[in-house]
């Protein structure tokens, strides 16, 4: 008889016995078997049950009564784990569920179980495992996920508000129109396409006439909603996305024109000055009726001789100030060429 065959005496079972308990104990396990025919509790988890509050009696002796105290969103998930471990899906059932504690609150557990002998000609029948405590653990989870939530709702509440901030840091906040940095930035990258590519632009140059005038015979209100209005009739002439219209002084607009020549530019304008001339005043009827705008405006294009958007805007500013000579409400070009 070889030491295999030796037949293991009492004290060596009370011995295993011992020790098995020992690193079950020290480990936070709880044994039991189920008899997989019957559907029978042949062991039960009885530390398990004692810790959710039940007593000896209560605790369940069929594998359907523990279905009953695993909370309902998790019973599929575990019956699916058992069912993966019986048809050989799995090399172990593992699974994390809550169950039912006397007093009604929810208590995480995991599982970890195997078909002891599933060897035998009838596929096996006793499914062992163990179950242990794992609520801390889920709650330190669950309080993460919730944070990492929150940390995503800020992000993207910050992100809204820089993009909010983006809008204001280029927007001019009397007319919505943008500012005078996004048209100082928009001219000098399509100046520089332009160069690059040969293609055209052009610049306008806007400013109302006589607008102390204006302010200081209907009122400031009245001079502010003047602009606005100035404001929605340029927006109606220029291509969106493509022109950058921009109030760039007090009384001043300018519209940045890609691909467009001298000839467009100035009928453009033309048309333009003539809208505003004949643009009716918002406001109460009576309140405004008599109040008419005008507008000087200088145009300038694409040519050789403009070594950046600054020096096409300098000679835009002539072009204005040529308009103004000539007494107002018009349009003066530069001419390439001119100095
Ligand atoms: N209502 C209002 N007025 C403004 C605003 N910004 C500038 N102004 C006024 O615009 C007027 C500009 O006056 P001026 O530079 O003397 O020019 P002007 O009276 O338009 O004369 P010309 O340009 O020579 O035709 C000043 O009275 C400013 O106070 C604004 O945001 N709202």
């Amino acid at each position: 008889m070889n030491a295999v065959d030796k037949p293991i005496s009492n004290h060596e079972t009370e011995v295993i016995r011992e020790r098995l308990e020992l690193a079950l104990e020290a480990a936070g396990l709880d044994l039991w078997e189920n008899d997989l025919i019957s559907g029978v509790v042949t062991k039960k988890a009885s530390k398990v049950f004692a810790e959710l509050g039940y007593s000896e009696a209560e605790g369940a002796a069929l594998v359907e009564d523990i279905f009953r105290i695993v909370h309902p969103d998790d019973v599929d998930l575990l019956k699916t784990a058992v069912a993966d471990h019986l048809s050989g899906k799995t090399a172990q059932y593992r699974s994390e569920f809550r169950v039912k504690a006397k007093n009604g609150t929810w208590i995480w557990y995991g599982n970890y179980g195997r078909i002891m002998d599933a060897g035998k000609p009838d596929g096996g029948r006793r499914l062992i495992g163990v179950t242990f405590n794992i609520h801390e653990r889920k709650c330190r989870e669950q309080e993460i996920e919730l944070m990492n939530r929150q940390l995503q709702d800020q992000n993207q509440l910050l992100e809204r508000a820089n993009e909010q901030l983006l809008t204001l840091a280029i927007t001019d906040s009397l007319t919505g129109i943008y500012n005078r940095r996004k048209f100082i930035e928009a001219g000098e990258s399509e100046f520089h396409r332009a160069h690059r590519q040969q293609t055209g632009l052009s610049l306008l140059m806007l400013d109302v006439d006589n607008f102390k005038e204006v302010n200081d015979t209907w009122g400031h209100a009245a001079g502010d909603a003047a602009l606005r209005a100035i404001a929605a009739v340029c927006r109606l002439s220029v291509r969106h996305q493509v022109d950058t219209l921009a109030r760039i002084g007090g009384e001043e607009f300018g519209i940045v024109l890609p691909q467009v020549n001298l000839d467009e530019a100035f009928n453009m304008a033309e048309r333009l000055r003539r809208s505003v001339a004949e643009m009716p005043m918002p406001g109460e009827p009576g309140e405004f009726d008599q109040l008419r705008c005008s507008v000087s405006i200088g145009v300038v294009s694409m040519s050789e001789q403009w070594q950046s958007f600054e020096h096409m805007l300098q000679h835009a500013d002539k072009a204005l100030y040529l308009a103004k000579q000539s007494g107002r409400n018009t349009v003066r070009a530069v001419q390439q060429g001119s100095p």
